[in-house]
This record gives C-alpha cells, sequence and structure tokens, in this order.
C-alpha cells in the first residue's frame, strides 16, 4: 500500500532519496523541477509564483525550464531572490528570464499559473502579501498546477488554510501525505499525481509512514469463488439492532447491506411493532421485537452484531443497548450505540469496530468537531487506542486505524453524502466479519467496497443509500 508521510518525515526522505541517486540536494530539486515541468499542461504563457522555501526553489527551476523550451516565462517572485537561501537562492539564480515583485497586471494574459509558494515547510495561515498571491492565482482563469501540494493547504492534515489555491493539477514529489487525500485535500488539489523521481519505495523502508492509502486491489479477495461444498451457516450469523420506532429503514439498509455483503444468516432487533414489517421490505431477514427495559431479550447465537442504527437515546434505546452490550458478542458500533457509549463510563470490551462521523468522534472524545477534523489521524488513533478496537472516522478520506497504523480511502465523493449511507458501510462491515474476515480487513474491504460503488454508480447528488446497496456487486465483478 501507498504510504503517506507527514512533513516532518519528509527532509530524511529527500536525504534517501537523494543518497540512492547520489545526487546533491540542489540537484534533487532540479530532478524535482523536471518531473513536475513533464506535467504542466499544454501552454504557451506561464506564470511562476515562487515563496521563501524550498518549494519556491522548485518554482525557479521549473521557470527556468520553460523559459529553456521557448515558452513564455513571467516569475512572480514573493520574496526577492536576495533574501533566499540554500537550493531555493541557487535556484533564483540560475533563472535567466523575466521577473516581477508585484501582481502582474492582466492576469488573464497566461495559460498556466504554477504555484510554488509552499510545500511541506508551511507553518501558518498565509497572511499579508502571501494571502494576495494565493487570492490573485485563484481568480486567474489560466489553469493551476501545484508543486509538491496547493499552498495553504496542511500536508499533515488536509486542513485548508482561508485562502488555499485551487489547484487542477497538483505533483507531489517523492511522497504523498495525508493531507492530499483527507480532511479538505481532495478538494484542493485537482487531479493528484505522485512522481517519486524513479527512486523506489524501499529506499524510505526505514521511516515509519504515518498511514496508507487503500487500493481496489483489497477487494481481490471477495472476488474468489466460494467453497463448493458450504452453506448459509458457513457464511456467519448476525445480528443487526437498532430502529427505534420511525428508524426501521435504518436497521433495513444496514441489514440488507450486510445481506448482500455475503452474510450467511441476519437477524434485526427492533422494536415489537415494526419487527413484523422486516420481512415485508426483505424478505432475507428474519425479525425479533425488544418491547423495552422489562424485556429480558433472548438473544440468538450471533458471531456478529453490528449495534445503532437509528438506535434513538430513549429508555427503549438504552435498555438495548445495555442488554446487548454486554452479550459478548463482537460488535460494530455505529450512530447511536456510538453516542449512548459517550455517555457511559463502563468499559466495552466487545467493540471490534466503531464507525464515527465527526460528530460523533467528537462526542466520545469530548471536543469539538472542528477538532477532530484539525487532525484526523489524531482522533482516530486516539479512538483506536482509548477502546483497543478498528475505528472507521468517516467523511472525506475516510481514516480506518487499529491503533498501530493507519489507512486512509482515496474513493468516493460527496456524492455519500445523504442519509443512511453509513447504515450500508456499518452492515458491510459486519457482513464481511461474519463471514471470517477480521475487524481490520472488513473495515478496509467495505470501505473501499463503498466508496467505489459511489463513484461506479457516479449518480451525482441523486445517489440514494438503496441505490448504493443495488450496485454492490457491480464492483466485484
Ligand atoms: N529538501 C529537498 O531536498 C527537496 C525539497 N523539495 C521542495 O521543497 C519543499 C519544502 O521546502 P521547505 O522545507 O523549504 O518549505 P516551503 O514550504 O518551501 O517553505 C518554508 C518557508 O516558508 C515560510 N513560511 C511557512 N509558512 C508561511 C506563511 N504562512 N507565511 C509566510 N511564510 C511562511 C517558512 O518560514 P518559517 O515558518 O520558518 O517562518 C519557510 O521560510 C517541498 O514541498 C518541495 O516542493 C523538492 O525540491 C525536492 C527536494
Ligand atoms: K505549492
Amino acid at each position: 500500500m501507498q504510504p503517506l508521510y507527514r512533513s516532518q518525515q519528509t527532509k530524511p526522505i529527500d536525504a534517501a532519496a537523494a543518497d540512492y541517486l547520489q545526487i546533491d540536494s540542489y540537484q534533487l530539486m532540479q530532478r524535482a523541477a523536471l518531473a513536475v515541468y513533464r506535467h504542466l499542461p499544454d501552454c504557451e504563457t506561464l506564470l511562476v509564483v515562487t515563496g521563501p522555501g524550498n518549494n519556491g526553489g522548485d518554482g525557479w527551476v521549473l521557470a527556468e525550464l520553460a523559459r529553456q523550451d521557448h515558452k513564455k516565462v513571467l516569475v512572480w517572485a514573493l520574496q526577492k531572490p536576495a533574501t533566499l537561501s540554500g537550493d531555493a537562492a541557487k535556484a533564483a539564480e540560475d533563472y535567466q528570464g523575466e521577473v516581477v515583485y508585484a501582481a502582474p497586471a492582466e492576469p488573464d494574459q497566461f495559460d498556466v499559473v504554477v504555484d510554488a509558494l509552499f510545500g511541506t515547510g508551511l507553518s501558518r495561515a498565509p497572511g499579508g502579501l502571501y494571502q494576495d498571491a494565493i487570492e490573485y492565482i485563484n481568480q486567474c482563469q489560466a489553469k493551476v498546477l501545484s508543486v509538491d501540494i496547493p499552498s495553504g493547504l496542511v500536508g499533515d492534515t488536509g486542513v485548508a488554510y482561508i485562502p488555499t489555491v485551487q489547484a487542477d493539477k497538483t505533483v507531489a514529489i517523492l511522497n504523498m501525505m495525508p493531507g492530499h487525500i483527507t480532511a479538505d485535500g481532495r478538494d484542493y488539489c485537482g487531479e493528484l499525481i505522485l512522481d517519486r523521481l524513479a527512486v523506489p519505495e524501499r529506499v524510505y523502508a526505514d521511516i515509519d509512514p504515518s498511514a496508507y492509502v487503500l487500493k481496489q486491489a483489497m477487494l481481490n479477495l471477495l472476488k474468489q469463488a466460494r467453497k463448493h461444498n458450504s452453506h448459509k451457516g458457513s457464511y456467519g450469523r448476525l445480528l443487526v439492532a437498532g430502529g427505534q420506532h420511525g428508524m426501521l429503514g435504518a436497521v433495513l439498509l444496514c441489514g440488507t447491506a450486510a445481506l448482500v455483503s455475503g452474510a450467511g444468516l441476519i437477524q434485526l432487533i427492533t422494536t415489537q411493532e415494526q419487527a413484523p414489517w422486516v420481512p415485508v421490505h426483505r424478505p432475507e431477514l428474519m425479525a425479533l421485537g425488544f418491547t423495552g427495559s422489562e424485556h429480558q431479550i433472548h438473544i440468538p447465537p450471533a458471531d456478529v452484531l453490528i449495534l445503532g442504527m437509528g438506535l434513538g437515546s430513549s429508555q427503549w434505546s438504552k435498555a438495548l443497548w445495555q442488554q446487548l452490550m454486554t452479550a459478548n458478542i463482537p460488535t460494530v458500533l455505529d450512530a447511536d450505540g456510538l453516542n449512548l457509549l459517550a455517555d457511559c463510563d463502563e468499559a466495552a470490551d466487545s467493540i471490534a469496530v466503531m464507525t464515527p462521523h465527526p460528530k460523533e468522534a467528537a462526542r466520545l472524545l469530548n471536543c469539538a468537531v472542528k477538532d477532530i477534523q484539525a487532525d484526523r489521524i489524531k482522533a482516530v488513533e486516539t479512538l483506536a487506542k482509548r477502546y483497543q478496537c478498528v475505528v472507521v472516522l468517516k467523511g472525506s478520506g475516510t481514516i480506518i486505524s487499529d491503533g498501530e497504523e493507519n489507512f486512509i480511502c482515496p474513493y468516493g465523493s460527496a456524492d455519500l453524502a445523504t442519509a443512511g449511507t453509513g447504515d450500508v458501510l456499518a452492515g458491510m462491515i459486519g457482513g464481511l466479519m461474519a463471514q471470517g474476515f477480521s475487524a481490520l480487513q472488513s473495515a478496509q474491504m467495505a470501505v473501499v467496497w463503498h466508496a467505489l460503488t459511489a463513484d461506479h454508480c457516479a449518480l451525482g447528488r441523486c445517489l440514494t443509500a438503496s441505490d448504493l446497496i443495488r450496485h454492490l456487486p457491480e464492483v466485484l465483478i
């Protein structure tokens, strides 16, 4: 899997790469700039906006390459060459073309704008001249290409400062960062290209990544034929509990998704009144009614429990939650199941996977949603360590953590921002666990499958959770 590194890991990566290529850091910068230049959209005229560090250095080198390639180039330097240091100073010195130190008039004279303001060294919100430059870039009609990362986007977290360059294309050099694909990253990078400068991944074997990118190929496991000599009992017994009055849809979506994911036997637990309606909607699902706190539920044998979708927070909800959480069944905890967990101090040993969205994560960690989004990796890791389980933090660039390693999904889109898609995901995770996949593997495969199905449907805002379930099989063909 593709590793993602934090900014503090990029210096050792650069050093290891230079060492492997047997070149110095300036030659590495030249290779980086050439790599970015190769991805430049077709153009005659370009503006290269350079900042104070080595990202700016890449820009100066790229500008010289373009000049030598007979393009009409203008560098807009936010920092005078005399104030630059190291490789960036050398790059500015080697540039033989035209330079300006203020915003060029007529921004629409350029075919392409290269954003070389900040890379991995961004340390605060861009203000003053830098803010003006980013706003200028964002107003240009030209195609915008960002060097390494859009300026203003924090590589470690994917938080986009206001303003951040809105790139059409981003060329990441040597390595990618979590911020390229989680939180705001996908909204700012445009087309994302990684250029490793022909340095193999093994060169960084000693450097611990912050996370890995999940891959479509993980789904190959689900494409394998099942043993001919098997039966429904071979694929697990699953309980799906939740759906207080008026919320039957949540457990139906979850149970149906588990069914389509291949789980053998599925029983829904909902209110006494709603239980008879379950087979009417989905004859493959069995149902059990729970009347309330005075009802000691006879819990059927189960390999996995999925708890929380539409569960609510009433006495009925709490009583069902309490009984099931102490039943010692490996549990996928979702939605209101997580909110009830946040309200209690009891140990919850049976949780195998939890699937919070940022608001649920914030309740569990007793902080604000913006604190979760400010560092999604830290949040998911903290939850995984605290509850000793696999955590799936949903949102743009869903992150999975088992407390040791983190995995980010690069697929999916805002098409999934619709009611019930979370219930579907929980059903898929539990459905895969019931078939014998580990909690981590189930979470990884379900997240990728769910996201790719949305991409495959390409229904935009018209996608519904039911569509998603219907199209799941097509991604495995
Ligand atoms: N090393 C190598 O071999 C290679 C590196 N490569 C390239 O280098 C890039 C990393 O370079 P970098 O470390 O110099 O960081 P970079 O992002 O250019 O800027 C840091 C400067 O910006 C400043 N600054 C920060 N925030 C600011 C703000 N809001 N407003 C104003 N100033 C602000 C900060 O100042 P300070 O925070 O120290 O006050 C510092 O002066 C990397 O992304 C890649 O493109 C490639 O060529 C491959 C080879
Ligand atoms: K940049």
